[in-house]
Parts: C-alpha cells; sequence; structure tokens
C-alpha cells in the first residue's frame, strides 16, 4: 500500500545509433542505460524527464515522446519503481560527462547489454522499432529477474 516511486528513463535514437550513459555513482552504477531519475514533487513526469536528460547529459530534447513503462518490483522493497520511458530522435547541444553519467554513442547493433541491467535486452528491440510498451519485472537483487512479463500495445 505504497505508491510507487515515479522514475523517468530517455534514450536518444538517431538512426543507427544510440545515446546511452555510464552512471558513475548511486542506483545502476557501472552499468550504461539511458538518462534519468526521480520525478520531483510539482512537476510533471515529462518535466522531469526532460529535466534529468539535461542534468545527466547536458543535452536537451523537446521532442521526447512517451513510449513505454516498466514497473520495476524488488523482492523485500514495498515501493515498485514505476519507470516512464521516453525516446527522442532530435538534440539540442552536446553530450558532455557530468558528475552523474559518461554519455557515449552507440551503434544499435553493438548495445553493450553485458554491463546494463538484465531486462534491457528484452525491451529495447521494442524500443529501437518504435513499439510502446509496458512491462513488469520482479527483481531479486540488482543482476537477476525472476519474472516478467513485456507487451507492445497497439500504436492504433
Ligand atoms: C531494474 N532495471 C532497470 C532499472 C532502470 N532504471 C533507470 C532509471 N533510473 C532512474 C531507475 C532505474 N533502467 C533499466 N534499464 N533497468
Amino acid at each position: 500500500s505504497v505508491p510507487n516511486k515515479l522514475l523517468t528513463l530517455v534514450l536518444i535514437h538517431q538512426n543507427t545509433r544510440l545515446l546511452l550513459g555510464m552512471k558513475k555513482r548511486g542506483f545502476g552504477v557501472g552499468r550504461w542505460n539511458g538518462f534519468g531519475g526521480k520525478v520531483q514533487p510539482g512537476e510533471t513526469i515529462l518535466e522531469g524527464a526532460e529535466r534529468e536528460l539535461l542534468e545527466e547529459s547536458c543535452v536537451r530534447a523537446p521532442d521526447m515522446k512517451h513510449i513505454g513503462r516498466i514497473d520495476f518490483e524488488f523482492v523485500g522493497e514495498p515501493q515498485i519503481m514505476e519507470v516512464h520511458v521516453f525516446k527522442a530522435t532530435e538534440f539540442e547541444g552536446e553530450p558532455a560527462e557530468t558528475e552523474e553519467m559518461r554519455p557515449q554513442w552507440f551503434d544499435v547493433d553493438s548495445i553493450p547489454f553485458n554491463t546494463m541491467w538484465p531486462d534491457d535486452v528484452l525491451w529495447f528491440p521494442l524500443m529501437l522499432k518504435g513499439s510502446k510498451f509496458k512491462g513488469y519485472f520482479k527483481f531479486e537483487g540488482m543482476d537477476k529477474y525472476l519474472e516478467y512479463n513485456l507487451e507492445e500495445l497497439d500504436q492504433s
């Protein structure tokens, strides 16, 4: 009966390249991921996504679109992490390293899944092909999920 924790995740996907960041501290440290964080009181989820992208990568992406939602449960943790995923194709500025993230471009055929969250290999293909999706993963620790479901949603 704990409200979900609202979080964001932004991917910038330009033709055959994807911008990821190496998380330098905190939750998910040592893994490549999109950019994001907690949604603050008084901001929309979209505003939170835009703010975190700028803070973590120094770029803005005004065309970002909401493409999915993934709920993450961690065994022993009552609060579900409700991650809202956004994708952009255009950006303003130059990706730059921050205290949180070291950005790097990857070819979509060479995504470093072995140094990413284990769920990514399942839903990144949906993200890359432009699907809208809804997912749920039950994690036990940081490296293993016990259950999941993932569905593509109708665009119509
Ligand atoms: C638990 N699995 C996760 C979490 C996660 N996030 C990313 C966004 N963070 C703010 C919270 C945790 N991202 C991916 N790709 N997988």
